[in-house]
């Protein structure tokens, strides 16, 4: 069996995905996802420049070998826009190796470990009691989790995933449109000295069986972050994300040792290498790396598996720039896996979304159920994808008000 072409796509209902399609001799194809947020074309090139010219006339089915090849073949190793453009390939070789076996990916890695996957929403507000009305909002649809996001009073600008006014709580997502940065001003004293309160309110209106997760976005330093986690215990929260940047993987010892709120990290990890300290030493709860980021399901499979080994559960990845390629290759992952957490989720069920990736996975009630279709499970329509074009966006940068450079 053999591997004839492969082709990219970039493009989407608001957002750049890069879809990877590999044609074999017999007729089967396979899906993946490259979608590397906000340098979408980087992954693309890297694909069709290097990586497709090498892939045509392999077998599809030694998923293994082929990655290996391409992992170690590139001799500089790791890196988002690699690990993106492997994990297309591995995605879509592994959706293949379904097809072939005529099964769903799910029994390929062991099987079900559950029926549905609890997921997490987004709530957000330009205020609390707006962002109250965005909780409520979620509530209604049936969510058993829901990430909780307000502006601060007195921030110069609005933070981090928080709308500028009032009553855009539902579906909200932030504008990364431009090339050119928008600039968000922070002030860490402020946010440490009204979050906790707001979350203690939070728990105490929507009562104790709410999962409330709260993502801090990498802004606060190790020692504040472990008063900040100290401070936020009594809310009980679910998880808390990125207190610090994850390159000092010390700080998190420091928050260890001041409290217990469950911390989740991983988000911009790549790589096993990224992860395997927070593991081993447990100083985290959830590993929050997407199967797309970490090179595919090869590789991110084994992070689970280190990460079972350890007490850390899954929370893997699921902001709206992952295809749903890579929710379904994560759909898959959630339902086997022994030590599944939660999954953050907001792109699967948009009827724009629907018609560019047709599929059988369910939401209901905040919980994702796996479709049975071989391989992901997520066919690719190429009418719908030539609609839409490349469109450069940014992740917000940010500053302090003295105007020093932060951690958007
Ligand atoms: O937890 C999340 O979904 C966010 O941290 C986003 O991944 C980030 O803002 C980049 O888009
Ligand atoms: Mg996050």
């Amino acid at each position: 069996m053999k591997i004839t072409d492969a082709k990219v796509f970039v493009g989407g209902p608001g957002k750049n995905y890069v879809t990877l399609k590999i044609m074999t001799d017999q007729g089967v194809y396979g899906l993946g996802d490259a979608t590397l947020n906000n340098r979408e074309t980087l992954p693309a090139a890297y694909l069709q420049d290097y990586l497709i010219p090498n892939l045509i006339g392999m077998d599809p089915r030694n998923s293994e070998d082929i990655w290996q090849f391409f992992y170690r073949g590139a001799y500089f190793r790791r890196g988002p826009i690699a690990m993106a453009a492997f994990g297309a390939i591995d995605i879509a070789l592994w959706d293949i190796k379904g097809k072939l076996a005529n099964m769903p990916l799910y029994q390929l890695f062991g099987g079900k470990s559950r029926e549905g996957a609890m997921v997490y929403a987004h709530a957000t507000g330009a205020d609390l009691e707006d962002l109250m009305d965005s909780i409520a909002h979620y509530v209604s649809l049936g969510y058993k989790a829901v990430r909780v996001q307000c502006g601060i009073p007195g921030m110069p600008t609005a933070s981090y995933a928080v709308p500028e006014t009032k009553g855009q709580g539902k579906h909200y997502v932030s504008d990364f449109s431009g090339i050119r940065p928008k600039v968000e001003v922070w002030d860490s004293a402020r946010y440490m000295r009204y979050m906790p309160g707001a979350l203690m309110e939070i728990r105490d209106r929507f009562g104790p069986d709410l999962h409330i997760l709260h993502d801090v976005h990498h802004r606060l330093t190790p020692r504040e972050a472990a008063q900040f986690a100290k401070a936020v215990e009594p809310a009980n929260l679910f998880w808390l994300e990125d207190p610090t940047p994850a390159e000092d993987q010390n700080a998190l010892k420091l928050l260890r040792q001041h409290s217990t709120v469950p911390i989740a990290i991983g988000e911009v990890f790549n790589s096993v290498y990224d992860c395997n300290r927070l593991i081993e030493q447990e100083l985290i709860d959830y590993i929050r790396i997407a199967v797309t980021y970490g090179g595919g399901i090869t590789p991110v499979k084994r992070i689970v598996d280190l990460a079972g080994l350890h007490n850390v559960r899954t929370g893997f990845h699921g902001a709206p720039s992952h295809s749903p390629l890579c929710m379904a290759a994560q759909a898959h992952l959630n339902a086997w896996a022994p030590n599944f957490g939660i999954q953050e989720y907001l792109v699967l069920g948009t009827p724009a979304c629907d018609a560019m990736f047709p599929s059988d996975h369910k939401m209901e009630n905040g919980m994702v159920y796996v479709s049975d279709a071989p391989g992901l499970g997520v066919d690719f329509d190429e009418t719908e994808a030539a609609r839409y074009s490349y469109a450069p966006g940014s992740h917000p940068i940010v500053r302090l008000e003295d105007g020093t450079m932060w951690n958007y």
